[in-house]
């Protein structure tokens, strides 16, 4: 059986890349395929990194027309993509599905999850606030202005290929920044669709550009990075290139943002609500079949109820019906590409060699219509020397993990070079609350496995980066301080 989305908006659907407000083809251009066929669905121009420059010249010069605009007018624009965004919602989610793999019921959440930044932002404009403060001279008065600091080159991966860009464009744009966007090669079309809607809401010419290579990726990132004109690099992605950008970085010394890797540990406690740990817990894990950077890694549930939660973990997840993503009877898509199944077998076969067992085997199911099903496999038996307790798998991989002590499972949470999500499942307040402070990650979630919101500071520390999106936070990242002194000042008294 074939499943092909049915667009109402059929302009969504660009062929060409955004730069300086006109879309523009190159000579060169690479295929997009749905993961779940590997049909081509879309031919795309692979730019030369002369594109990089164009794009970035564009934005510096609407850069200074922009930065002295009203909040209240980019607000104004960020709220109509939002509604656009809304608007177009069910044909974004099949674009979402169709280049990226996940089940349409999770695109339909990251489409909600992507527009949500823009409406959060549109409200967050106005609120860039600066202090007056008193120095020590008397004579003298201070003021700070939060300022946009200018073109920012964000770089966003395939497992959100909405939602990631957005949560970096909407602050940039509320800020009062320009951006020139490299979306995934491969994930193109939604980082295009929603760049269309952009220039529909009235964004001006150059505000918003999007460059694209399939085989020069590296190249893009150097150029975005070694550019005097881009004064902020936005990433998210995995730890090895974000430690590469920002040597790239060092000569501009340019501010960065990286949401990056991420191992998260689920701690569940003997006194936690079985039924519902194991429910949140599933659900953290499979999210996006395992593929985002906040899904659960490492399932370490405590001695007392570890064979029952087990039991009911394998339960729900043989239930689960992995097929195309467009497909209503299915309740999981598929992964990315090969490479996210070859890392889970790795992870399996290295587990089970030390004594693992995989009492839900799961495993490839080519059947379904390409090579990058897989059907979820979990473990029990998982211990720390085991490759999946110190490596993110990055999909459908449920590692079940016993301990005893809250001492010993805190030192073994911590013990790795991430530190992105972790989540905390226990009724006893006190639990809750010592465990999140001990533990070292950037968010941590208690008693619920999907916590992610436009509202909340996300992001990590350790190797999983530096830098907060979202939240009364996220505007920071895109803007500088400025401090006026007025001095010589005199009291009529
Ligand atoms: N934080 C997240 O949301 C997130 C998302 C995707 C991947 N990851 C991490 O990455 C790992 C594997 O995924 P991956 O191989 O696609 O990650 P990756 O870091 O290789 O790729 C992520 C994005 O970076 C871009 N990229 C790659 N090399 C680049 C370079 N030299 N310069 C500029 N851009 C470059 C790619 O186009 C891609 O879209 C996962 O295990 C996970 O840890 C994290
Ligand atoms: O994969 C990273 C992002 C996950 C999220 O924002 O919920």
């Amino acid at each position: 059986m074939t499943f092909e989305p049915a667009f109402i908006n059929k302009n969504l659907i660009r062929s060409q890349a955004y730069i300086n407000g006109q879309w523009v083809s190159s000579p060169k251009t690479y295929q997009i395929t749905d993961p779940a066929s590997l049909k081509t669905i879309a031919v795309l121009p692979d730019q030369e990194v002369s594109a990089v420059d164009e794009a970035v010249d564009a934005a510096a010069v609407a850069f200074k027309q922009f930065k002295t605009t009203s909040p209240r007018y980019r607000a104004g624009l960020l709220r109509k993509l939002y509604d656009l965004m809304m608007e177009n919602a069910e044909d974004l989610a099949q674009l979402i599905t169709w280049e990226n793999g996940k089940h349409l019921n999770e695109a339909r959440g990251e489409v909600k999850y992507a527009a949500s930044y823009f409406e959060w932002f549109a409200e967050e404009a106005p609120r860039m606030y600066g202090h007056t403060i008193s120095p020590a001279n008397p004579s003298n008065r201070v003021m700070t202005r939060k300022e946009p600091i200018g073109v920012c080159g964000i770089i966003t991966p395939w497992n959100f290929p909405a939602a990631m860009g957005c949560r970096k464009i909407a602050p940039a744009l509320a800020a009062g920044c320009t951006v020139v966007v490299k979306p995934d090669s491969g994930t193109a079309l939604s980082t295009l669709a929603i760049a269309y809607l952009a220039e529909q809401a009235g964004f001006p010419a150059g505000t918003v550009n999007v460059v694209l290579s399939d085989t020069q990726t590296p190249e893009f990132g150097l150029r975005l990075c070694e550019s005097k004109k881009v004064k902020k690099i936005s990433f998210t992605g995995s730890t090895n290139v974000g430690k590469l950008l920002m040597k790239q970085s060092s000569s501009t010394l340019k501010k960065l943002s990286f949401e990056l890797g991420g191992n998260a540990p689920v701690i569940v406690f003997d006194d936690a609500s079985l039924d519902h740990a194991v429910e949140q817990a599933v659900a953290s894990k499979f999210r996006g079949l395992g593929q985002t950077c906040v899904c659960a890694n490492r399932i370490y549930v405590q001695s007392g109820i570890y064979d029952k939660f087990a039991e009911r973990f394998v339960k729900t997840v043989a239930n689960f019906t992995v097929g195309h993503g467009l497909d209503p009877a299915a309740t999981h898509g598929c992964l990315i590409n090969e490479r996210a199944i070859n890392k889970v077998e790795e992870h399996v076969k290295d587990a089970v060699s030390k004594g693992a067992v995989a009492v839900l085997p799961g495993g490839r199911r080519p059947e379904l219509g390409s090579p990058n099903f897989y059907s979820p496999t979990v473990l029990t038996g998982v211990t720390q020397d085991m490759q999946v307790a110190n490596e993110e798998t990055f999909g459908p991989l449920g590692a079940l993990i016993k301990f005893e002590t809250a001492e010993e499972v805190i030192e073994y949470a911590n013990g790795v070079d991430h530190g992105l999500a972790s989540y905390v499942f226990s009724e006893n307040y006190n639990t809750i609350l010592m465990v999140s402070e001990a533990l070292e990650a950037g968010m941590v979630s208690c008693n619920t496995g999907l916590f992610t919101d436009c509202a909340i500071p996300f992001g990590g520390v350790k190797e999983s980066g530096f830098g907060r999106e979202g939240s009364l936070y996220g505007l920071d990242d895109y803007t500088t301080i400025k401090t006026i002194t007025i001095g010589n000042l005199r009291p009529f008294v």
